[in-house]
């Protein structure tokens, strides 16, 4: 049958966007979504998600990495779905909804494509030698650099997501390297196994682990670059615990079309 897609993308970070109020798919297999992600023989995403009724909230996001299987909390995916929600007409400039990790509130700009999603509280940052590992919503290793336009990125990310402590569960690998006014981040993202051009729920890792290194408490405002543009990250930060969680961007529809599956 045919199915309807859209194609989003948010500072780079790309996906699949299906509307599944109506429910046209009985089921969808992990193959059928890797096929869809695929950037050679089918439309091309970092993942795929369906946007579901919901009854307490104003819908649900299901999420799947690019390998087809169900991931984690996706941030850049989040934004591109409340972006894909507000032109659905399912909200109109504020929203919650209902994602893997829980509900999340968001607003989006008049124009629609400016969006801020409130990402789960953390209130641990464990240490693995020179590195921080958290969890966003997603699981983050995140690692302080120099010369990171020239780090390869994909082999240092590959070995670490692949190592004894990792392998079993996987793990997405940040690599930030401090500008003068803002955080170069660079990420191998889990599930896609591979460098991608942004990663929402990093970013906010990132930003996380180093507020902890510089102890920046209080009110904290982190712009950061990414491969595909800049992202923001807000949060209050009491020296143990992140509340008030914001990871703030663009989230744009690139095309639609229409899949036999
Ligand atoms: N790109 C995503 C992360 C997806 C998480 C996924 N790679 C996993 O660990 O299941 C983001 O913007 O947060």
């Amino acid at each position: 049958m045919n199915i309807k897609f859209y194609k989003y993308q948010g500072a780079g970070n790309d996906f699949v966007l299906i509307d599944h109020r109506q429910a046209p798919l009985k089921t969808i297999d992990t193959k059928a979504v890797a096929q869809l992600c695929d950037r050679r023989f089918g439309i091309g995403a970092d993942g795929l998600m369906f946007l579901l009724d919901s009854d307490k909230y104003d819908f649900e996001m299901v999420y799947h990495n690019a390998d087809g299987n169900l991931g984690s909390m996706c941030g850049n995916g989040g934004r591109c779905i409340v972006a894909f929600a507000k032109y659905l007409g399912i909200f109109d400039t504020e929203t919650n909804f209902l994602a893997v990790d829980g509900p999340h509130y968001a607003k989006i700009s008049a124009e629609g494509n400016w969006v801020e999603l409130q990402m789960i509280d953390v209130d641990s940052i464990n240490i693995d030698a020179d590195a921080f590992v958290l969890n966003t919503g997603s699981p983050h290793y995140v690692k302080e650099v120099t010369d990171l336009e020239t780090l390869d990125v994909y082999t240092e990310g590959y070995n670490i997501r692949n190592n004894e402590t990792y392998k079993a569960n996987g793990i997405n690998v940040n690599f930030v390297e401090r500008k003068p006014d803002h955080l170069f981040v660079r990420t191998f993202e889990r599930g896609v196994e591979d460098e991608t051009y942004a990663c929402g729920t990093g970013v906010t890792a990132v930003a996380m682990a180093m507020a902890k290194k510089q102890r920046q408490i209080g009110q904290v405002v982190t712009p950061v670059t990414v491969l595909g543009g800049n992202l923001e990250i807000n949060f209050r930060y009491d020296g143990e615990k992140f509340t008030d969680v914001f990871l703030c961007g663009p989230a744009e529809k690139v095309f639609e079309g229409e899949v036999s599956l």
